[in-house]
């Protein structure tokens, strides 16, 4: 248990092990990690427990997609011969659904849990007052080692006019009271693509402003399925389009692009990406350097002061998902209370986007391949060739296996049905080094999405089984009755 818990007074001098500023994923994992190991940890958080994830970001934005898969589901049950025609959307019931998700989860990140295992909670700002010393409220932390995981907040585009106009974020689009008649959307990353598909599942008009292509990190080939599916479904995507200037209308915001034309709409939402909180935290007080990307840190997520590390997506050139900010977490109390050496693998931490179909990716792309110059063989199989695909009727997918020397797996990219969740199987066998012989004699039940690696397996091996000497061989241990 902590020797501090609970608040402590005005003007306290505390002196904990460790002391970890944001109360998101990463900072969540680092605090409860440390004090199951008997640590005393203080936790300072400013905003709300359970950080952009649970509260702006993950669980929202999920939950508001489920409830526009119902509306989806409705208009497309028809092609199984069950009729159900144009939903009736209630927003304030989606939003209710909404706002359920988050009440559900919130316990698990609450100040009561935390307390309760041992942790000392400050709820207000941090900052350093010098290199071994914080500050937060009227409190000051020596900790023997601190964790910086402040987040990353919405990146504000510097676009003439963006200051007279209204505009949504992810940390407000969730709590709008109705339903856009029409929402601009700038930035076709995966805030942009889910949000798009969601709103226009639900009812409104979306337009998609992106600089270069819709999830432009993204495999191309794996990129174009889900362009299709948000075109289909209604999504004006305007792809290679800058926007330059934004003025207010009486009905809303008209968007002027770099082409010369315009878009009008009732609403804006910025998703052009992500900046990091450095500015307010004093590091240069602690002699804690960082960039426009983030706090710099070192393999072992450490800063340039000795004393602390930064995890999640304050950390600069780290992925930016609620998992690899649970696992950087976990990872820096390595060295933190057992002197152990800790290495970030940025490479390995997997992603999903959860547009319907969703795309998921671990490892390298085929252009990353590429890019390196390294000898891969790419092994596609469309979802054609998926059983579970044609029984659901969804056989708009892909899914492509970048395979090095002897079949080692180096990416997986999948979209289509389930997708997300086959990552995780593939997150797996590229953690383990497998590669396509270990998926050809992996089991998966039937009919699943997961069988698609086996297919990869088959459609790599096939050559070799065709060759005169492997045939010879069958052939003559057949004379052996
Ligand atoms: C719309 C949206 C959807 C997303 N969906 C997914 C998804 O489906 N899957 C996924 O893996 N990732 C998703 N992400 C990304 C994910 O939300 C982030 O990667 C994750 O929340 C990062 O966690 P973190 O702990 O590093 O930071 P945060 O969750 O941002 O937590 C940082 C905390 O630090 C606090 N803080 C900052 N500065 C100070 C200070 N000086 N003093 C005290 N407290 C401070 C903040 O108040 C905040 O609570 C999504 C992001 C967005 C925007
Ligand atoms: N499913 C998930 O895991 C998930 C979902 C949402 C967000 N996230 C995380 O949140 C982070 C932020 O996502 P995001 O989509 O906001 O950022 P992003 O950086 O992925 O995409 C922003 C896009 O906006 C474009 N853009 C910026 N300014 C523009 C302009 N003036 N005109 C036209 N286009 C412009 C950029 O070119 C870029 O393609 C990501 O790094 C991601 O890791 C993850």
């Amino acid at each position: 248990m902590s020797r501090f818990s609970p608040s402590p007074a005005a003007g306290t001098v505390l002196t904990p092990d460790l002391c970890v500023v944001g109360a998101g994923a990463a900072g969540l994992t680092a605090a409860a990690g440390a004090a199951a190991f008997g640590a005393s940890v203080v936790l300072v958080e400013r905003g709300a427990m359970g950080g952009d994830c649970l509260n702006y970001g993950c669980v929202p934005s999920k939950a508001l997609l489920a409830a526009a898969a119902a509306a989806q589901g409705a208009r497309e049950a028809g092609r199984f011969g069950v009729s159900a025609g144009e939903p009736a959307v209630d927003f304030a019931a989606v939003r209710a659904h909404v706002r359920g998700a988050i009440e559900a989860i919130e316990p698990a990140d609450s100040q009561a849990r935390f307390e309760g295992l041992g942790v000392t909670v400050i709820r207000t700002q941090a900052r350093f007052v010098s290199a071994d010393a914080l500050l937060a409220g009227t409190t000051t932390i020596r900790a023997r080692r601190f964790v910086l995981a402040t987040g990353s907040r919405p990146r504000i585009p510097d676009l003439p006019g963006l200051d007279t106009v209204p505009y949504l974020t992810n940390e407000t689009v969730f709590d709008l009271a109705e339903l856009p008649r029409h929402l601009v959307i700038l930035g076709g990353g995966p805030v942009g693509a889910e949000l798009a598909q969601a709103f226009r599942r639900l009812g409104s008009a979306v337009t998609l402003i992106a600089r270069n292509r819709c999830l432009p990190r993204e495999d191309a080939d794996l990129a174009a399925i889900v362009r299709a599916a948000l075109v289909r479904e209604g999504v004006i995507l305007r792809e290679g389009a800058e926007a330059v200037r934004v003025e207010a209308t009486p009905g809303g915001v008209h968007l002027h692009l770099g082409d010369g034309s315009a878009v009008e709409g009732s609403h804006l939402l910025l998703a052009a990406g992500r900046e990091v909180r450095a500015g307010d935290l004093g590091l240069e007080v602690a002699g804690i350097a960082h960039n426009a990307d983030g706090i710099r840190v070192d393999a072992s997520l450490r800063t340039a002061n000795r004393r602390v590390y930064a995890v999640g997506d304050a950390a600069a050139g780290m992925p930016r998902f609620t998992h690899a900010a649970g696992h950087m977490g976990g990872l820096v109390l390595r060295p933190i209370l057992f002197r152990l050496p800790a290495r970030m693998r940025p490479g390995a931490i997997p992603r999903a986007t959860y547009t319907d179909p969703p795309l998921g990716q671990v490892g390298l792309t085929e252009a990353e391949a590429r890019a390196r110059g390294l000898d891969h063989r790419v092994i596609a199989v469309p979802f054609t060739e998926s059983d579970r695909a044609w029984t659901q009727a969804r056989t708009d997918g892909l899914a492509k296996f970048v395979v090095g020397r002897r079949g080692r797996l180096l990416g997986v990219g999948i979209t289509g049905l389930h997708a997300d969740e086959a990552t995780g199987l593939f997150a797996l066998a590229l953690s383990r080094r497998m590669g396509l012989r270990d998926l050809s004699g992996f089991v998966a039940p039937y009919p699943t999405i997961a069988e698609i690696g086996r297919r990869a397996a088959s459609a790599y091996f096939r050559p070799y089984a065709a060759r005169r000497l492997v045939r010879a061989t069958v052939s003559f241990l057949r004379r052996f009755g």
